[in-house]
């Protein structure tokens, strides 16, 4: 579960207070994915390392009592002098998980061959994120985080093997997943929130969210 109660966060542009979430409020049940709709450049990804606990709130409390992942493309936690192999070794051992097990099962999925023991700065930024995803899929949450959908990769095979395993997962996760496009989130997530002026505005079905997104305008 993922509660958020009375949340408030802005940020200090050097001019002004760039007012993301204002007390705001939003539970995420085990079972129940939810997509949030919100327009470029108003707080997703911030609304998602919040979630992840990347970056605190300013007010409120954030309450957290399942195993969550790291946002799906966060790249924060590798080492990038260190290779694939290092890096998800040392991962799995950060989640107390047996680095056999990850290593194989992110080694098969990412596809990366022999660049799966070459330092990660040699790897491309698709070659990254076939990685960290195949990574976040070895480490197995509760609670899987996305912002803005799939990572952009142009290998069809890896798409097919990760698309897969995703939807399989999907049967036994729950998804949060944030984007500027409400067809993006139709195919994680049945309820939606909207956040606009820094409020989560939680509708029952994706449907109701789009109505109100579509109504105040996506800019
Ligand atoms: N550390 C920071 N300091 C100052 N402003 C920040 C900081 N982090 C984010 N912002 C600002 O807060 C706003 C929301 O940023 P965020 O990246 O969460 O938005 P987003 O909806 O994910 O954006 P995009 O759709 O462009 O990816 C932006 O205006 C951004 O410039």
């Amino acid at each position: 579960m993922i509660e958020f109660t009375n949340v408030s966060k802005s940020f200090w542009t050097g001019q002004r207070r760039k007012v993301i979430l204002d007390r705001a409020n939003l539970r995420v049940e085990l079972g129940h994915s939810i997509g949030i709709l919100a327009p470029n450049g108003t707080g997703k990804t911030t609304l998602i390392n919040m979630m992840a606990g990347l970056e605190k709130p300013d007010e409120g409390q954030i309450t957290r009592t399942s195993r969550i992942s790291f946002p799906l493309g966060f790249m924060g936690g590798v080492v990038t002098k260190h290779t694939g192999r290092e890096n998800a070794r040392y991962i799995a051992r950060l989640y107390r998980l047996d680095p056999d097990y990850v290593e194989a099962f992110s080694r098969w999925l990412c596809g990366l061959e022999e660049y799966y023991d070459q330092p990660m700065g040699t790897y491309s930024a698709g070659m990254r994120s076939r990685f960290c995803f195949s990574l976040m899929l070895a480490l197995d949450f509760d609670i899987y985080l996305i912002d803005e959908g799939m990572p952009h990769t142009t290998d069809v095979e890896f798409n097919r093997k990760a698309g897969s395993i995703l939807r399989e997962r999907l049967k036994s996760t729950t998804v949060v997943i944030v984007s500027h496009q409400p067809e993006t989130l139709e195919k994680f997530a049945r309820s939606a929130a909207v956040l606009r002026n820094g409020k989560l505005h939680m509708f029952d079905t994706l449907e109701e969210a789009k109505a109100l997104y579509d109504y105040q305008g996506q800019g």
